[in-house]
């Protein structure tokens, strides 16, 4: 057996395939390892049991270890619309979950300054994220999605009143977060179209924007204000999506239009911005956020609109542009 490989055997069982180049000189072992995605802790402790398990060898008297990380090209979309209340946050957590379930690694931070919601829509209430390294640590909730909303980090039912820079600090802090290895981050903005958001997209770069508005004229000429702001901003727009059109009586099965239908689809067409799905109002969508179990985690026929969003979304990141 060479040198080589007995470090190898040595530390395998630690490492797995994350320590490259072994070498062994004069009693002093070295070698190279890759740290990408590990938090600080998993680090320190992979670090420590290498050492231990190389020193535990006859001839060895003193280890080094180069770190090294790959930086992860890591994307960040944001989820926004005009006006509060469209089922922006709704929208926001089924993605995330029909995204991860289409084995994309994603991250999902909630910057609704206003109304944290993911928090309950994710059942992660209550839980509070620590920090390493100055970083906040994701909190990892139940459908394989790490997450930060500003909501962990405040008491329940605490009012916020976050302003201008506070604000601005408070949602860098939940993007520059240890997101590991996050490919993607779905962002579930404050609504409104105010310089909150304006400075965010404008320090955070996002690679693109969807947005969501109810059917109704009023809540399309909002998005179209959310829209100005994105192209301010110069943030690509990914598309629209129409939410809460279309509602099916649980009684007697008739469909009717509270709100309207076809305008988000009308509006994206007439600017020129992909539509990327109608999501029906249904008293099930709403039952089940509130719950904690968004419909796109189940097998629940409410849940499917969610994953064909998705899949566009997939569409659109795959894209060599982007
Ligand atoms: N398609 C839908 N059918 C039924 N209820 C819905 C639908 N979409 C969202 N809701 C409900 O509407 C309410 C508002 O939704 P949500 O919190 O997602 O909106 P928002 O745009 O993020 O609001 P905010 O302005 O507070 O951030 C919630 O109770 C949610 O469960």
């Amino acid at each position: 057996m060479t040198d080589t490989e007995r470090l190898l055997a040595a530390i395998s069982p630690i490492s797995g395939t994350r320590a490259a180049a072994p070498r062994l000189s004069e009693g002093r072992a070295s070698l190279i390892l890759d740290v990408t995605g590990l938090s600080g802790d998993q680090r320190l402790k992979m670090e420590a049991d290498i050492k231990a398990a190389l020193l535990a060898l006859p001839d060895v008297a003193d280890v080094r270890i180069a770190m090294t990380s790959e930086k992860k090209d890591r994307r960040l979309i944001v989820v926004g619309s005009g006006k509060g209340g469209v089922g922006k946050s709704t929208v926001a957590a089924n993605l995330a979950i029909a995204l991860r379930q289409a084995g994309v690694k994603v991250g999902l931070i909630d910057a609704d300054i206003y109304g944290p919601s993911q928090p309950r829509l994710m059942a992660t209430e209550g839980e509070r994220p620590h920090a390493e390294d100055q970083k906040l640590i994701p909190i990892d909730s139940r459908y394989g999605i790490p997450m930060l909303s500003l909501g962990h980090l405040v008491k329940p039912g605490q009012a916020i009143a976050w302003r201008g820079p506070m604000a601005g600090n408070a949602l860098g802090q939940l993007i520059d977060a240890q997101w590991g290895d996050a490919e993607l981050l779905i962002a579930d903005l404050p609504p409104g179209t105010g310089d909150v958001q304006l400075s965010m997209i404008q320090k955070h770069k996002p690679s693109g924007a969807v947005i969501v508005s109810t059917p109704q004229d009023l809540a399309l000429i909002d998005a179209t204000r959310a829209i100005d702001l994105f192209n301010q901003a110069n943030v690509p727009i990914i598309g629209l999506i129409e939410n809460m059109a279309g509602y099916q009586c649980p009684h007697c099965g008739e469909v009717s239009d509270p709100f309207g239908t076809g305008g988000a689809e009308a509006a994206a067409k007439s600017m020129g911005y992909p539509f990327l799905g109608r999501i029906p109002l249904d008293i099930a969508i709403r039952k089940a956020s509130d719950a904690g179990t968004p419909p796109a985690a189940s097998n629940a026929a409410e849940g499917r609109t969610f994953h064909e969003i998705a899949a566009r979304l997939r569409e659109w990141l795959n894209q060599p542009v982007h």
